[in-house]
């Protein structure tokens, strides 16, 4: 490395933490104007602020040289940001997320930002504490934790649930909203509506729509309503996720199904098998193409490898749900026409 180099990185490393610190005191400012509007009741979101605070940022773009879509990839994410430091859960609930993996980390990642007391629990009590560790909440052995809570929530694989109910679920639920994140809805929701009239509590089934990531603010989740939750329970479930920074989506299993049927059986169908060919057609031509990936075929990796790396949940929702093969045989019949069509009935 040049002593150049070694110069303008020192540079770079010290506009960075310039930037960090910035970003910093942004925040505070948000966080200010935040208990300004509770005390005056303005609402969190305000969109013509958004929109000159826009055209701000690319007039100084223009005049600093900087490209439009840095702008547009930037600002989104300095405004949900903004406007999660402003959000007051109101009534901050006790939560009990049951589970460890990424989808709990994910959870409660925003819940614990959002200031709701949270409490991790699960089987392995010290996987349960480095999480909660992690977030600055507390873990709990399950039976005190579902005592202690007032929402609880199954962030734990659909077949697990099924085949350890006994273990997981018992009258101490009693009262308590009680939600799963299962990806398909048919058998879960079916399993858990029975259960939560036998034990009496309160199931709202859930489906985040968004993966393990850290701080999803701005995403959506599903709220399906079941037969044991009341108007009243679905308002607070939907407050509660809509000021904890998610967008919320009331809807029924049967639609749930059918969407997630396109949204996710059909292009993860798609995706495994793009996946697979990619490396057969490799294999076959002799081909090392790494080299070669064009700018749409490096952003189609990424999402192949999310896919490669979630396989076995992407496998179980292609078994879940109804639809899969109706599904399944659609797309192989729309490949089979595409191909009819550029050989021409060849
Ligand atoms: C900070 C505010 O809250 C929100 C966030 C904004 C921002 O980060 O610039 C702008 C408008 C609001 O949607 C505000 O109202 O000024």
């Amino acid at each position: 490395m040049t002593e150049e180099i070694a110069r303008l990185r020192e540079e770079i490393d010290k506009v960075d933490e310039q930037l960090v610190k910035l970003l910093s005191y942004r925040l505070e400012l948000s966080r200010k104007i935040g208990k300004a509007k509770l005390n005056s009741n303005v609402s969190v979101t305000d969109e013509n602020r958004e929109t000159k605070v826009r055209e701000r940022w690319i007039s100084n773009a223009k005049k600093y040289n900087i490209p439009n879509s840095l702008v547009e990839s930037i600002l989104p994410l300095i405004f949900s940001y903004s406007k999660l430091v402003q959000i007051n859960p109101g009534e901050k609930e006790k939560v009990v997320i049951y589970g460890y993996g990424g989808m709990a980390r994910s959870i409660v990642s925003i819940l614990s930002l959002a200031g709701h007391e949270v409490s991790i629990t699960g089987r392995d009590l010290s996987k349960a504490e480095i999480l909660a560790n992690q977030f600055k909440c507390v873990s709990m052995a399950p039976l005190r934790a579902v005592d202690w809570g007032d929402i609880i929530i199954f962030a734990i694989p659909p077949n697990v649930i099924l085949s350890n109910s006994n273990e997981l679920f018992s009258d101490k639920l009693k009262g308590k909203v009680v939600m799963d994140i299962s990806s398909s809805k048919f058998e879960i929701f079916k399993f858990l509506e029975e259960l939560s009239r036998k034990l009496e509590f309160k199931y709202i089934s859930t489906h985040p729509l968004f993966g393990p990531i850290e701080y999803p603010v701005g995403e959506r989740i599903v709220i399906i309503p079941s037969q044991t939750s009341s108007n009243n329970d679905i308002i607070r479930i939907e407050n509660f996720w809509r000021k904890s920074g998610l967008v919320p989506i009331i809807t029924d299993v049967e639609t749930h199904e059918k969407a997630m049927a396109i949204v996710q059986v059909l292009a993860h169908y798609y995706l495994l098998g793009l996946s697979n060919a990619i490396e057969t057609l490799s294999l076959e031509l002799g081909v090392e193409y790494s080299n070669f990936h064009t700018t749409n075929f490096r952003e189609l990796n990424k999402i192949l490898k999310k896919v490669k790396d979630l396989k076995n949940v992407i496998i179980e929702i292609q078994k879940q749900n109804p639809y899969s093969y109706k599904v399944r045989n659609i797309g192989l019949e729309e490949l089979k026409k595409i191909k009819e069509e550029l050989e021409g009935g060849k």
